[in-house]
C-alpha cells in the first residue's frame, strides 16, 4: 500500500503521524511511505532521517494526498484539505466528528473511508486515545497553575499552597483518563483534588488508586455544581465515545466561581461540556474570559509537547496502520472488531453509531457500507 503522511497545518500542531521508526516498519513489510517534507521537523524529525528510513520526501501536501491509497494524519484535515479527498482514499486520524457536520459531510459527499483515532477500541479502553488523553490531563494542570498566576490573567494563587496558607482547590469532572493523570498532576503539586464521575466502579477505582489524596463524587447537577463553585481550576474531561459532550457546567454555575478562576475543557475536541465556552481556541490564543472566569479550550493541546506526543500516538496507532496496510481495510477490520469500531465514515455512510446519533444520521454497519458501491452526490 501506498501511505501518505502530510505536514500537519493546524494552529501549533507539531505532531506528524509517523516517525522514522514507524516508516521502517512499514516498509519492512513492502509498503511505499510518502512524507511530506519538513512533516516531522516540529516533532525533531529531519527530513534525512526519514529518507534513510526507507521514506520517499514529497515536497507538496497535494502530491502526497494523491499518490497515496492511505492517508495517516494527527489532526482532522482542515476545510483547505477538503479538496484532496476523492472516492476510494481512506483516512486514519482523529476526527471527532460529533461537533464536525461539515467534515463529515464532505467525507461522506467524496467517498472516503475514514478511520478515526478516538473510537477503536480494545475491549477495554480507547487505546488510540490514550496516550494523548494522558498528555493532555498532565498538561491541564499544567496550563491551569500558569493561567491562575496573576501575570497571565489569573486571581494569583498557588496550587500547592505553602506552610500557613491553603492549597488551591482543583475540581476535574470525569475521572477517566485524562481525569486520572490531571489528578495525578494536582495532587503531585499538593492541590486539593475533588473528581466527579458518573461511574459507581470507576469512582472506587479511583479511590483505591488515590485514597485519601483525592475526593470523589457521584456526577449529579447537585455534586458538579458544588465542585465548581469551589474550583480555582476546573477541568472537564468527560467522554462518550463518539458522542458530542454533554453540557453538565452550566453558566449559572460558572457564574458561581470565583473571580480569575481557570477552566481548562479538555473535552472541548467533542464539543465542551462547559456551556459558556462558545468557541475552541488555538495554542496562540488559548484563553478568553468570561464572568471573570478564565476559559482554555484548545483542542489539540498535546501539539505543544510534539516530542512527547508524537512518540506516544505513533507508539500505538502504527501497528493498527500495519494491519490495515497488509490486509487492505475490510479484511483489517472484519478481523479487528475493534478497529472497526474505528470506521466512522465509508461508501458515503456513517459507520459509527453514536457519532451517526450525534449528526442526525441514519447508522449503517460497517460491512454494508464497505460493500456498497459509491455513487457521487
Ligand atoms: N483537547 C485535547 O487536546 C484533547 C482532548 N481529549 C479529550 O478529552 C476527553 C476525555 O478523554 P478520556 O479521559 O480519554 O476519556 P475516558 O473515556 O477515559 O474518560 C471519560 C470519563 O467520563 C466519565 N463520564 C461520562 N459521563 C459522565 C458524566 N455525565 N459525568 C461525569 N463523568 C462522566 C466516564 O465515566 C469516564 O470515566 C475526550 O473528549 C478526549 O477526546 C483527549 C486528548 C487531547
Ligand atoms: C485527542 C486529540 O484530538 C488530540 O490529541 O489532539
Amino acid at each position: 500500500m501506498i501511505i501518505g503522511i502530510p505536514k500537519e497545518i493546524k494552529n501549533n500542531e507539531n505532531r506528524v503521524a509517523i516517525t522514522p521508526a514507524g516508516v521502517v516498519s512499514l516498509v519492512k513489510e513492502g509498503h511505499r511511505v510518502l512524507v511530506e517534507a519538513g512533516a516531522g521537523l516540529g516533532s525533531g524529525f529531519r527530513d534525512e532521517e526519514y529518507e534513510q528510513a526507507g521514506a520517499a520526501l514529497v515536497r507538496d501536501a497535494a502530491e502526497v494526498w494523491s499518490a497515496a491509497e492511505m492517508i495517516m494524519k494527527v489532526k482532522e484535515p482542515l476545510e483547505k484539505e477538503y479538496a484532496y479527498f476523492r472516492p476510494g482514499l481512506l483516512l486514519f486520524t482523529y476526527l471527532h466528528l460529533a461537533p464536525e457536520p461539515a467534515l463529515a459531510a464532505a467525507l461522506q459527499q467524496k467517498g472516503v473511508a475514514a478511520v478515526a483515532y478516538e473510537t477503536v477500541t480494545d475491549g477495554r479502553s480507547l487505546p488510540l486515545l490514550t496516550p494523548m488523553s494522558e498528555v493532555a490531563g498532565r498538561m491541564a494542570v499544567q496550563l491551569g497553575a500558569q493561567f491562575l498566576q496573576r501575570n497571565h490573567g489569573g486571581q494569583g494563587i498557588l496550587l500547592s499552597g505553602v506552610p500557613g496558607v491553603s492549597r488551591g482547590k482543583v475540581s476535574i469532572i470525569g475521572g477517566g483518563v485524562v481525569g486520572t493523570n490531571a489528578a495525578k498532576l494536582a495532587v503531585g503539586l499538593g492541590a486539593d483534588v475533588t473528581i466527579v464521575d458518573v461511574s459507581a466502579d470507576r469512582l472506587r477505582q479511583l479511590d483505591d488508586i488515590f485514597g485519601t489524596q483525592i475526593h470523589t463524587l457521584m456526577s449529579n447537577p447537585f455534586n458538579i455544581a458544588r465542585a465548581v463553585a469551589e474550583a480555582d481550576l476546573l477541568i472537564g474531561a468527560v467522554l462518550i465515545p463518539g458522542a458530542k459532550a454533554p453540557k453538565l457546567v452550566t453558566e449559572e454555575m460558572v457564574r458561581s466561581m470565583k473571580s480569575g478562576s481557570v477552566i481548562v475543557d479538555v473535552a472541548i475536541d467533542q464539543g465542551g461540556i462547559v456551556e459558556t465556552i462558545d468557541r475552541v481556541t488555538t495554542h496562540d490564543h488559548p484563553v478568553f474570559e468570561k464572568h471573570g472566569v478564565l476559559h482554555y479550550s484548545v483542542a489539540n493541546m498535546p501539539g505543544a509537547v510534539p516530542k512527547t506526543s508524537t512518540l506516544a500516538l505513533t507508539n500505538v496507532t502504527v501497528p493498527y496502520a500495519l494491519q490495515i496496510a497488509n490486509k487492505g481495510l475490510a479484511a483489517a477490520l472484519r478481523e479487528n472488531s475493534g478497529l472497526r469500531d474505528g470506521l466512522n465514515i465509508a461508501g458515503g455512510a456513517v459507520t459509527c453509531e453514536a457519532v451517526a446519533k450525534a449528526l442526525g444520521q441514519p447508522y449503517v454497519l460497517a460491512e454494508e457500507a464497505l460493500s456498497r458501491t459509491f455513487v457521487a452526490r
